[in-house]
């Protein structure tokens, strides 16, 4: 089976966690990619998504589904979203696609996120992908010298702004540990947005794409 019909196969498993005419959380990547193509082959008529991305949002109006706006809505019931790396306590880094702000900002509304990966994203300790930190622009220098400190390489994603008008440093060389505790440091330097690590806020359900089937991990 190759890596696009492990992203198909896991997005239609997460249909199940779908329900109709209701206001749905939707992320970003190519996994959300095929379980947007998804929704729309399986015709379910959603009420609405609330969106992590502009590139999310164009994909769910050319299938019909309204985009509602995150303030006027104070509460989603399922969020489904994919990852770079799932660790096993369901920790995550995100934001390989770069809208992991707005994915956070999302998911910390939902009751339930469902994420949707194939089995190359497990990994015992996060870290092997680098890890993304979304930057204002002015303290993009500030940022990358305490992430040298932390014993990371600080790479600037070029070319790429985020969707709030942002720079992100791609961090790679840690070991992370204690995802909450590096959480929640990184957070709190002025000039940080936010950062990949969805620890605080990990993911409830985790759908596995493989060869053999798909896994549900909760
Ligand atoms: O966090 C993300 C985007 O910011 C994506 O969920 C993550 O990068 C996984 O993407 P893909 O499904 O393409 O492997």
């Amino acid at each position: 089976m190759d890596a696009h019909s492990l992203k198909q196969q896991v997005a239609k498993a997460a249909l199940q966690y779908v329900t109709p005419n209701t206001i749905l959380g939707v992320g970003t990547g190519s996994t959300v990619d095929c379980f947007i193509d998804a929704l729309a082959e399986a015709g379910i008529a959603l009420k609405g998504a609330v969106s992590s991305s502009v590139r999310s949002e164009k994909k769910l109006r050319d299938i019909g589904v309204p985009i509602v706006d995150m303030n006027d809505v104070t509460e989603l019931s399922v969020y489904v979203d994919g990852a770079d790396e799932i660790d096993p306590a369901y920790h995550l880094v995100k934001g390989g696609g770069g809208a992991l702000t707005r994915e956070k900002i999302v998911a910390d509304i939902s009751r339930q996120f469902v994420c949707i990966a194939d089995a190359s994203k497990l990994v015992d300790v996060l870290g092997r992908f680098p890890l993304p930190v979304e930057v204002l622009p002015m303290s993009q220098q500030a940022i990358a010298r305490k992430l040298t400190a932390l014993g990371g390489q600080v790479k600037l994603r070029e070319g790429f702004t985020t969707d709030n008008g942002n720079v992100i440093l791609d961090v790679s060389g840690l070991r992370i540990t204690d995802p909450v505790a590096l959480e929640q440091t990184i957070n709190h330097w002025p000039g940080v947005v936010t950062n990949g690590l969805f620890a605080l806020r990990k993911a409830d359900v985790v759908l596995i794409g493989s060869p053999e089937g798909v896994r549900t991990l909760r």
